[in-house]
């Protein structure tokens, strides 16, 4: 039972100094602090629950995202989280549509990633107050309570709540059967922790071959930045995982439409099965015809780390311009707007292959698939999860790999908490790791 008014909103700026190691460096985020605005929720409840939420950001970004969350906690303060819950869809909307801050959105950008990170906190605290892991909340709640938290306005063109409220009927059937499957051999991952842009060759061949003895059979490669380094590298991946495992490439919005289309048309002879953000996350026609044109090379388009919200992925999926959908839970609205995205993608029957790794990605994001596979796709085919291996020990409920697949978490809420410790240390710019940083910078 949902319980208590929500008495305190506290938002912190953590930074972890990745950049340094040139870890999650791509095409066009050449020098990434991999951070996150942290929200914590207390409620006057006796029980003590907090809930916790995060979003993920880059750097001095996180300042900005901070400074959007305190603007936004007027709407949460004092609220009781039964009523919250008992009309998410309204409470959605009502932070959606605040009459000041909507202008520098709307649903979109630093405004809308604030969203995410508050949302998230109140979907954590939710699950906690339940007493079961996120994923287990949703696959477990009535299909009309699910719709009810969806915010359907934009996307009824294509997906009404009847519709949607079939899709989940259907999901009923094998459900049970599911729930077992995941729990016993989890949900299948690929490994982005390689081939970072900015490792060398000789870290590339290292990382790789740890991760093939770890029993991972899909990689993805960051690509983009130069032609002739691409191809040796993709050479170098591909001769070491051999032709039988799956190579992913990831431009990171580097080129323009046609320019996208030569640089894969090069690198078609490593087989990736997919381009990602090949060209900017706004182009829904510009991701239609390079999907076009790279179709016959067997090559598909993912995208959606970058995407606004479920209108853009509307219209994505509308154009055919993606073969690959890539939820994220802290670019879009929270828990809500992600079930928007998966049930849209079901009806247009789109592999969903969520982005994750940042800074508690993985821990989010495995909750919305591992619901996904047994309350709505109820299939893995074509479909795995994003796993980088970075900044897990931060937090209380890490992911949980084996063979590399994700296993359900079983811990209450949405395995959001980063571990006290961690948080004083990385909080910017007075944790101790800051200070010795910046007091470095300064001698
Ligand atoms: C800046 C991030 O590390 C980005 O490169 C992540 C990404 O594109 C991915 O994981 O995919
Ligand atoms: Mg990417």
């Amino acid at each position: 039972m949902a319980r208590g008014r929500i008495s305190r909103l506290s938002v912190r700026d953590i930074r972890f100094p990745t950049s340094l190691g040139g870890h999650g460096s791509d095409a066009m985020h050449t020098d990434p602090d991999y951070s996150a605005a942290y929200v914590i929720l207390e409620t006057d409840a006796e029980d003590g629950l907090k809930g916790y939420g995060i979003t993920f950001t880059l750097g001095r970004g996180t300042e900005v995202v901070v400074c959007a969350v305190n603007a936004l906690a007027h709407h949460v303060l004092n609220r009781d989280v039964g009523d919250i819950v008992g009309d998410f869809r309204g409470f959605y909307r009502q932070l959606t549509s605040d009459g000041q801050l909507r202008w520098i959105g709307p649903e979109k950008g630093v405004v809308h990633l604030a969203t995410a990170a508050v949302l998230n906190a109140v979907w954590d605290l939710w699950a906690k107050q339940e007493g079961k892991p996120l994923w287990k909340l949703l696959v477990d709640m009535d299909p009309r309570r699910l719709l009810s938290c969806i915010d359907f306005r934009y996307i009824t063109d294509v997906l009404t709540e009847e519709e949607a409220h079939e899709i989940l009927q259907r999901g009923q059937v094998g459900k049970r059967e599911r729930e077992e499957q995941m729990l016993t051999e989890g949900y299948p991952a690929y490994t982005t922790s390689c081939a970072w842009l900015g490792y060398p060759d000789a870290t590339l061949q290292q990382l790789c071959s740890e991760a093939l003895k770890d029993g991972w059979t899909r990689f993805k490669v960051k690509v983009g930045a130069d032609l002739q380094d691409d191809i040796r590298r993709c050479r170098l991946i591909r001769n070491m995982i051999g032709p039988e495992k799956t190579l992913m490439m990831d431009a990171n919005q580097r080129w323009d439409v046609p320019e996208a289309v030569e640089w894969m048309a090069r690198l078609a002879e490593f087989r990736p099965l997919w381009i990602e953000e090949p060209t900017s996350p706004d182009d829904i026609l510009g991701h239609a015809a390079i999907s076009k044109a790279l179709a016959p090379l067997g090559i598909g388009v993912a995208t959606g780390e970058q995407c606004h919200n479920r209108v853009i992925f509307k219209q994505l999926l509308q154009a055919k311009a993606l073969q690959f959908l890539q939820i994220d839970s802290c670019r879009l609205g929270s828990v809500n707007e992600n079930l928007a995205v998966l049930l849209m993608a079901k009806k247009f029957d789109v592999p969903v292959c969520p982005h994750a790794g940042g800074v508690g990605l993985c821990e989010l994001v495995q909750h919305l698939i591992i619901f996904d596979f047994i309350s709505v796709s109820a299939s893995l085919k074509d479909r795995m999860c994003e796993y980088v291996d970075h900044l897990h020990e931060h937090f209380k409920y890490p992911v949980r790999i084996k063979e590399a697949s994700y296993m359900p978490p079983k811990d209450a809420g949405y395995s959001t908490e980063m571990k006290e410790e961690s948080v004083k240390k990385h909080q910017y710019p007075d944790g101790e790791v800051w200070k010795k940083l910046l007091g470095a910078q300064g001698d």
